[in-house]
């Protein structure tokens, strides 16, 4: 098995697919938006065509060929490249995750079916396992997000004995506020085999206590930098410190989610913060209004977000 030389850690940002105003993929931003990454938010990590991504708004195709750019224009610059491969169609999820494998990726992410849904964990493991097997070189990680997907299996119970279904079961990325489920999640991984990456940015540091490894989301598309001063702060035991800047990324997330907050609305403030055009969502979503974008502004500039690149 071609595991990665290094188990994933740390940040790892959940990407924007930038459109243009007419709702196609701007593919020739993806190599400068590799680069703020990097240089601007001290990023090496990529969930790509997730939730953020609007994977599941885009067409296979598109998402085979936003897979190819990110792979490509990360390379030797990025260190991992994971590919959310999650579809309602088990051959199409078969299909992207053999994609992942032939580009080069470095890992596979499948969320659980959300239309015809897994009733029980069994079911649920099966559809898994059928996914992973398609790219059996690819580390394998679940995508837990029980309030987009309704499926309310609890991760440690999908955790329990997975490994055995899956042999190439990697980790979790827990996009869930239960932090009992998490703490239970991590309670089991006695060997800290498994990459248990949290994916609620507003309560990190909750969770780096409770053991998480590292962390997915949207917000570390632009507050990467904070947030790995805040895991910087954690790592030396300073937790005053580690606190401070949760609460300072905390007033922003606060202040944007009373305004009403989604991926639309990042896709806003990552044009703000990057100076790389985003564009707007596909529909259903909406393009956040300018009303949003310039409250949004003000709160960065008054915590100090906001310094242009370079
Ligand atoms: C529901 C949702 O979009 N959650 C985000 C968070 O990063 C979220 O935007 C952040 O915690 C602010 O609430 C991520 O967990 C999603 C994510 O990682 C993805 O795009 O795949």
């Amino acid at each position: 098995m071609a595991f990665p030389k290094k188990k994933l850690r740390g940040l790892v940002a959940a990407t924007i697919t930038p459109m243009t105003e007419n709702g196609e993929i701007n593919f020739p931003v993806i190599g400068r938006y590799v680069d703020y990454l990097v240089k601007e938010q001290g990023v090496k990590n990529i969930f790509v065509n997730g939730t953020t991504g609007e994977g599941l708004s885009l067409s296979l195709s598109e998402r085979r060929r936003v897979a190819e750019e990110w792979v490509t224009q990360g390379r030797n610059k990025l260190d991992q490249v994971v590919i959310h491969v999650g579809a309602l169609s088990l051959k199409e999820s078969q299909e992207l995750a053999q994609h992942a494998a032939e580009i080069g990726a470095d890992g596979i992410a499948v969320i659980a079916p959300f239309f015809f849904k897994s009733q029980n964990k069994d079911a649920l493991i099966s559809f898994l396992r059928e996914v992973a097997a398609a790219a059996p070189a690819l580390p394998f990680y679940y995508y837990h997000i029980p309030s987009l997907t309704g499926v309310k299996i609890r991760a440690e119970e999908l955790l329990n004995g997975i490994q055995d279904k899956i042999p190439t079961f990697q980790g979790l990325k827990f996009s869930d506020t239960d932090l009992l489920d998490f703490g239970q999640c991590v309670d089991q991984n006695h060997h800290r085999q498994f990459a248990l990456l949290f994916g609620v940015d507003e309560q990190l540091l909750s969770a780096l206590i409770m053991g998480a490894t590292g962390a997915v989301g949207s917000t570390y598309n632009y507050l990467g930098k904070k947030t790995n001063q805040m895991l910087e702060a954690f790592e030396r035991k300073d937790f005053t410190t580690a606190l401070n800047y949760q609460f300072c990324v905390q007033r922003f997330i606060n202040y944007v989610i009373k305004l009403g907050f989604g991926v639309s609305q990042t896709k806003a403030i990552m044009t703000l913060v990057s100076g790389i055009p985003m564009g707007p969502p596909r529909l259903p979503l909406q393009k956040a209004t300018q009303e949003f974008t310039a409250n949004a502004e003000a709160k960065l500039k008054s915590l100090d977000f906001l310094s242009l690149p370079g």
